[in-house]
């Protein structure tokens, strides 16, 4: 429940026609009936309510979010954590949401904008293994000196959907060139929305895409990063539902259709979204069984490969673009090994200046330990919610 709406509470039981049961071991939280549907309510609509897994709403609260923190949510869409973290955030600081595919962040902007939670939000599309831009501090932009170049430049003006039809058809052309999935590194990254005191309103284009150092990053870096990464999904009941709904045969002779004709590439041009694909395959049984074991293990090899090298590359650079003190919080919905311990461990050996941290709070959560001690693992039996794997870092001075 939004922050302030808790006094409003008997108002909207009657509306939605349901008791909310107080989720006693995460603040601002209430269960529902899983029957019950909140789309519609006048609440949803309004914002005052949301829908966001229990164990998604122990990983944002893990973050620690104050007034005044600037937070980078590397792999932001659909954007529920995101909206969390706007709500906890209040009126100072900034949220960067970064995510590769551009139509699930244009979700993420509706819901900002349908919600009016983004006034301090900017959202890329961008490859979060890459991304390099700064928070915008206010004592970092009066620092640096405007040379007269950048007077002339052009500055960003307030947010609207309705941009010039020339800006519109030349992002277009842009986007044909540049597959879905592979943003261009050398290209700056493409700023969906801003909202009026996100820092973006009043700057220069040569402001907004200036890179940090190394150096920088460890005093005007961000103080929180989250890194919700890709997986298989294969913890997420509620992903595992949609695709029960869709109907597994269905799906599984177009999969199967697309195996036979040729390739993984093939596959993932098919109208699901990418990750959709993998729980899809990784999740169901009977398309397993039903291929042949070579096929079996190219999709497992696959996996293995294309996971774990974004899994670790996405918390690398995640860590990179943090400072000195702050928090990073790596988190999946998988319930593997390989896409959560496995990373863990691989990414502390590389990172001396990591610290994994002890998650206080957690003693009073209904999880588990991870398989490494501090980590944490949320599933459907112990906590009733979906899985989710969560680890917390601070950065040390080097
Ligand atoms: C688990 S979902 C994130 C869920 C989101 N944090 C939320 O709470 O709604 C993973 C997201 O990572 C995005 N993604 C995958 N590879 C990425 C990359 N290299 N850089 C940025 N985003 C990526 C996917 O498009 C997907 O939206």
């Amino acid at each position: 429940m939004k922050p302030g709406s808790e006094a409003e509470i008997e108002g909207i039981e009657a509306e939605i026609k349901c008791k909310l049961e107080k989720v006693n071991w995460l603040p601002g939280f209430y269960s529902l009936r899983p029957d019950i549907l909140i789309a519609n309510s006048k609440s949803y609509l309004d914002g005052k309510i949301y829908g966001i897994d229990a164990a998604s709403g122990a990983a944002v609260s893990v973050l620690n979010i104050s007034p005044g923190d600037h937070v980078l949510d590397l792999c932001a869409a659909p954007g529920a954590k995101l909206c969390m973290m706007l709500d906890l955030l209040g009126d100072s600081g900034s949220v960067t949401g970064v995510d590769v595919a551009r139509h699930r962040l244009a979700a993420c902007r509706t819901m900002l904008q349908k919600y009016s939670l983004g006034d301090r939000c900017r959202l890329f599309v961008a490859d979060g293994t890459t991304f390099s831009l700064a928070p915008l501090r206010v004592d970092s932009r009066s620092r640096s000196c405007e040379s007269s170049f950048e007077e002339k430049d052009e500055r960003f003006r307030e947010w609207t959907s309705r941009r010039p039809w020339k800006e519109r058809k030349r992002a277009a052309k842009a986007r044909e060139t540049m597959s879905l999935q592979s943003v261009t590194t050398s290209e700056n990254p493409e700023l969906i929305f801003y909202g009026r005191h996100s820092g973006v309103v009043g700057l220069s284009k040569n402001k907004l895409y200036k890179t940090m150092s190394d150096l920088e990053v460890s005093s005007c870096g961000y103080d929180k990063v989250l890194v919700d990464a890709e997986c298989t999904h294969d913890g997420s009941v509620k992903h595992i539902q949609k695709f029960e709904n869709w109907g597994w045969t269905t799906l599984q002779r177009r999969v199967l259709d697309a195996v036979r004709t040729n390739s993984l590439t093939l596959l993932q041009a098919m109208p699901f979204f990418h990750h959709d694909l993998y729980t899809y395959i990784y999740c169901s049984q009977g398309f397993i069984s039903s291929c042949s074991s070579f096929t079996v293990l190219q999709f497992s090899k696959y996996f293995r490969l294309c996971f774990r090298s974004s899994q670790l590359k996405l918390l690398r650079n995640g860590f990179r673009l943090l400072k000195v003190g702050g928090l990073l919080v790596y988190s999946t919905c998988s319930l593997t090994v390989a896409q959560n311990e496995d990373i863990v461990e691989q990414f502390l050996k590389e990172n001396a200046s990591a610290e994994l941290q002890e998650i206080n709070e957690a003693e009073e959560w209904p999880c588990k330990s991870g398989r490494i001690p501090k980590t944490l693992r949320f599933d459907p039996l112990t906590s009733q919610t979906s899985g989710l794997f969560v680890a917390k870092f601070t950065k040390l001075a080097a």
